[in-house]
Parts: structure tokens; C-alpha cells; sequence
């Protein structure tokens, strides 16, 4: 075993390896622990300076001789910032949870991607050996052993830089784990070079294999995490969405398009680092209640791999909440923002007020006492920001997708291109998509009555939802004829509707291509 992590017993036990005798092993103990008292004792007089000046390079000398190894602390949150957990934290757990927990006597277990597995990670104070083969090393120091230890710092030495603190302020300190390797002099490049690189980059493959998708939304909570408790602004539930883009009803070359147009993106990192921009990509989806939005955003996720962040923006109090919230986002996510012409005073004819309005003080109350606004302080420059201010560049791979039923109310600064890249429009079901819809919930290519169904949704407006709801079987009874005549009779009589003027009130689309959907080029 590796010395433990207790300055007296590693030094000593590091003796032991290097004198090899059980008298010398006992009196570098008794060395090692004089000196760990008297160097404490220098440091609280003050007189370490001294030391360190004057014979500094003999101790470290001597320090070295009884305890022979170096280490690195990979601490839970590193000095970039104290919202969101260091990436080199996550690798090395990620990977030590596959790599070493064969070693490890005591685990502890969450939940994996597929229900019946878990995902084991060392507990406090767990000490795990590993080892960098030659031919990785590509020198001697292969076959090298090396420990790593789990562990926190003692109270009240979180800021301490011994056990990875960074000696500001904050108040979740206490519970910051940290891991920490430990290996001699001698493959101090070894482990810089080839093995620490090589941790991450496992530990990176292992993260995304073990990942469960995630939808969150903005409601706060307190999470139990292995690093205690911790205040987040985010509540998450697995990501189980069924809808693809192989169940979404809509024109094949419009769903190409999109489909080519996610590819890119994800496969973009170069591309946007080249050309100096953020990696990211606002959507915008716009049609009438029912035609896909929603079922637009789960196909994305499933087809992207990314975890759904869905701010519902009543609930964020002022610009700079909703600036937190994206910075607890992590990356290969996309954000959605659904019904944006409901949810803030951002419209078109509003635009002056809300544009002049850039602060994040609280709406005042009106005459009767009431307040004028309840929803949310979030503003239209706030907004803007979030999406392409300065912020928007941290982490990156993230889509940002606004839903909305009232194109012609957003501000048009909102939806430019740039913010808003690219322009989907969500509409009726006509013929194409209609065969679609029978394929999928029916399993029919061809019926007598799909010339009717066709006929009829030219001149009815019927959202996807509907169809797709007519199309139900709703007994043991119902087959694709008694659906389809259910589908030709729900038609006929919006017919007669629209003719007694007793039509849907909702907006009429745009005229277009026969499909559900229609993209607008960038
Ligand atoms: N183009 C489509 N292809 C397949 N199913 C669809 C399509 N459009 C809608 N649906 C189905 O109809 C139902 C409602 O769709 P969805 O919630 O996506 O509509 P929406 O446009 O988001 O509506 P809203 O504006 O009210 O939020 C879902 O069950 C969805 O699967
Ligand atoms: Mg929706």
C-alpha cells in the first residue's frame, strides 16, 4: 500500500520502502514525526521565513529523503470559478470509477444510463494504486505504480492551497472534495506528460458513456452530491423523450436540412474556433398550438445527445438570475425557452419601453397598489445578452431554441440572424405529412381514403396533433379504415365549420410547401 495520507505515516512508511529495515523504518518514524512537529511549531512562531531562507534548501533536501513523493491535487472546484465543478475533477472521478474500483474497498454507487447498472466511485479517504504501462510512457517509468487518494481537507483549512483551495471566500467550502495523486520525482514528466493526459482523456470517453440525459428546469434546490450539499439552480429529471426525427411528420427535405443543419453544428467545434465565434446556435420554432415545436426540441435532443435545459422565464427573477442559470448549464445542451411572446413584455410594439429598460429593478407598482408586472424582471436587453453577450461564450455547444405561436410579436431584435440563426416554421398538416403520420400510427402506405384526407387538408387547417390523435386507434376494434373514416369525418365537419364561419381562430400560416414545417435559410 501507499504510504496514508497523514504526513507522519507517509513519510515513514516511505522510509520503510527505502531503508528497507525494521529498526531504521522505526527510527525515521520517530524523525519524521519530530519533524513534522517542529516545522508546525517554526510556522505558528513565525520563524519558517527564517527557515526558509536560510536553510530552506537543506530541509527540502532532507524532506525529500523522507518522504520521496510528489503529488497533485485535483480539486473539486478550481480557482476558474466556484459555480460549477472543475472539468479535471469530473474526468479523473469518471475515470478512476472504471479504472480502479476493482482496487478500492469501499464504493459508493449512483445510478447509470441503463436502469440495471450503477456507476461505483471511491468514498472518503479511499485510496486506489494504478499503473502507466511502458509502451504509454514511451520511457522508463512505465509499469509505475501510482495512488491516488479521495479525500477533503481538514475543518478549517479548506482555503489552504495544501488540499486544493484557493484562498478566497465562499461558503460551500467546507465540503470540497479533492483527489490526489501521488508519484516519485523521478516520473514527475511521466505523469505530466503521458499520464495525467491520458486520465482525462478516459476519463472524458467514460463520462459520455455513463451519461443519463437530463431535462432541467429552473426551479432551485438543494442536491446531495459526493462533495455534500450543494445549492443549484436547476432541478433534473432523467431525459426520456421517444420522439425522433424518424416519428416527426414532416417534408424529407426540410427534415434533411435540419438534420444536416444539427450535424454540422455538433461537429463544429473548429469551425466556430476558426471564425471567432461562440459555439452555439439559436432556433427559433414558430407555428399555431400543436404542430411539433415541442416534438421538434425531444427529436434534437435525442439526435444530438444533449441534455435539455427548459427555462421557464416567469420564474426568473432579474437579469442577473437568468445569467447564472446558463452558466450552471454544461455544455452539449440545448436551451429552450418555449412561448417567448408569453412570457416576457418583449414584443414588437412594446420594443422602445423594454429596450430602455436595462436595469434589473423591480417593476413598479401601479396606482391601486397592485403590481403592474408579476412576471418575471427579466428584460429584452437582458435577454440579448444572454444569448450573445459575452456569457454566451463560456463552455460552448450549446443550441438555444425559442418557441413561439406569434411570430409577428417578437422584436425583431431578438429574432435577427445571429441570435436567432436559423427560422423554423411549424405548420398544418397537409397531404405529405398526413402519409407520414399514417405510416407511423397505422402502418399504412397506401388506403383508398388518403386521396380524400389529402383533398380535405387543403382547404382545413388541421394541426399534426390532431391527425396524429385521429389516427389513434381508440379500441381493440379500431384498424387504419375505421381511423382513417374517423380522420375524413373530424375534417368534414371543420369544413362545414369554416364555412359557417365557425373556424379555428388560431393564426393562419404561411402559405407553403405541403409539409409541417418550413425552414427558413440563414
Ligand atoms: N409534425 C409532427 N409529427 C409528429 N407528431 C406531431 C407533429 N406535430 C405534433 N405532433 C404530435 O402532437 C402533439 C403535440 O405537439 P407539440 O406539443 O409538439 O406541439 P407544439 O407545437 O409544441 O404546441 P404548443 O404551441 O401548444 O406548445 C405531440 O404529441 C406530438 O407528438
Ligand atoms: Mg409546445
Amino acid at each position: 500500500m501507499r504510504p496514508t495520507t497523514t504526513t507522519a505515516t507517509m513519510e515513514a512508511s516511505a522510509s520503510w520502502m527505502m531503508w528497507g529495515g525494521l529498526n531504521s523504518g522505526v527510527v525515521l518514524s520517530l524523525i519524521a514525526v519530530l519533524w513534522t512537529v517542529a516545522w508546525q511549531n517554526l510556522q505558528h512562531l513565525q520563524l519558517h521565513h527564517f527557515f526558509k531562507r536560510h536553510v530552506g534548501r537543506h530541509a527540502r533536501r532532507f524532506a525529500a529523503l523522507l518522504d520521496p513523493y510528489l503529488s497533485v491535487t485535483v480539486a473539486e472546484y478550481d480557482g476558474g470559478g466556484r459555480m460549477r465543478r472543475a472539468e479535471a475533477y469530473e474526468e479523473v472521478k469518471a475515470y478512476l470509477a472504471e479504472a480502479t474500483t476493482r482496487d478500492a474497498r469501499h464504493l459508493r454507487a449512483e445510478g447509470a444510463k441503463d436502469a440495471d447498472r450503477l456507476v461505483l466511485s471511491m468514498v472518503d479517504g479511499e485510496e486506489v494504486a494504478d499503473v502507466l504501462l511502458p509502451e504509454e510512457a514511451g520511457d522508463a517509468a512505465g509499469g509505475t505504480v501510482f495512488w491516488w487518494a479521495y479525500s477533503r481537507p481538514p475543518p478549517g483549512q479548506q482555503q489552504d492551497r495544501r488540499w486544493g483551495g484557493f484562498g478566497g471566500g465562499g461558503g460551500d467550502q467546507e465540503n470540497h472534495r479533492f483527489y490526489r495523486l501521488f508519484f516519485l520525482d523521478r516520473h514527475r514528466d511521466a505523469v505530466l506528460n503521458a499520464y495525467l493526459p491520458r486520465v482525462r482523456r478516459q476519463g472524458r470517453a467514460v463520462m459520455v458513456r455513463n451519461r443519463r440525459r437530463k431535462l432541467s428546469t429552473n426551479i432551485s434546490t438543494t442536491q446531495f452530491t459526493d462533495g455534500g450539499f450543494m445549492r443549484s439552480s436547476w432541478t433534473h429529471v432523467p431525459f426520456e423523450h421517444p420522439k425522433t426525427f424518424a416519428t416527426l411528420a414532416m417534408d424529407p427535405a426540410k427534415k434533411k436540412e435540419i438534420v444536416d443543419d444539427l450535424d454540422t453544428f455538433k461537429n463544429g467545434k473548429n469551425y466556430y474556433a476558426q471564425i471567432g465565434k461562440a459555439w452555439k446556435r439559436g432556433y427559433l420554432l414558430h407555428g399555431p398550438p400543436g404542430t411539433g415545436k415541442s416534438a421538434m426540441i425531444a427529436a434534437m435532443a435525442n439526435h444530438l445527445d444533449y441534455d435539455v435545459y427548459d427555462i421557464e422565464l416567469t420564474s426568473v427573477h432579474s437579469n442577473t438570475e437568468l445569467r447564472k442559470l446558463f452558466i450552471e448549464t454544461t455544455s452539449k445542451s440545448i436551451i429552450v425557452i418555449e412561448d417567448i411572446d408569453c412570457s416576457l413584455d418583449l414584443t414588437g410594439a412594446r420594443t422602445k419601453k423594454t429596450d430602455a429598460v436595462v436595469d434589473d429593478k423591480p417593476t413598479k407598482p401601479d396606482g391601486d397598489g397592485r403590481k403592474a408586472d408579476t412576471s418575471s424582471k427579466v428584460t429584452l436587453s437582458g435577454l440579448l445578452n444572454f444569448i450573445d453577450g459575452l456569457w454566451s461564450a463560456c463552455g460552448g455547444e450549446r443550441i438555444i431554441v425559442f418557441t413561439t405561436n406569434h411570430l409577428a410579436k417578437l422584436d425583431p431584435a431578438l429574432i435577427r440572424r445571429g441570435r436567432m440563426d436559423k427560422h423554423i416554421e411549424m405548420s398544418y398538416c397537409r397531404a405529405p405529412a398526413f402519409q407520414f403520420l399514417a405510416r407511423t400510427y397505422l402502418g399504412v402506405e397506401k388506403h383508398e381514403l388518403f386521396d380524400t384526407v389529402g383533398a380535405l387538408l387543403q382547404e382545413v387547417d388541421m394541426t399534426p396533433a390532431d391527425v396524429a390523435e385521429n389516427l389513434t386507434p381508440k379500441s381493440a376494434d379500431d384498424d387504419a379504415d375505421s381511423c382513417l373514416r374517423e380522420l375524413v369525418a373530424a375534417l368534414q365537419k371543420a369544413k362545414e365549420d369554416k364555412a359557417n364561419g365557425r373556424g379555428n381562430d388560431q393564426q393562419q400560416p404561411e402559405e407553403q410547401d405541403g409539409g409541417a414545417v418550413v425552414v427558413a435559410q440563414d
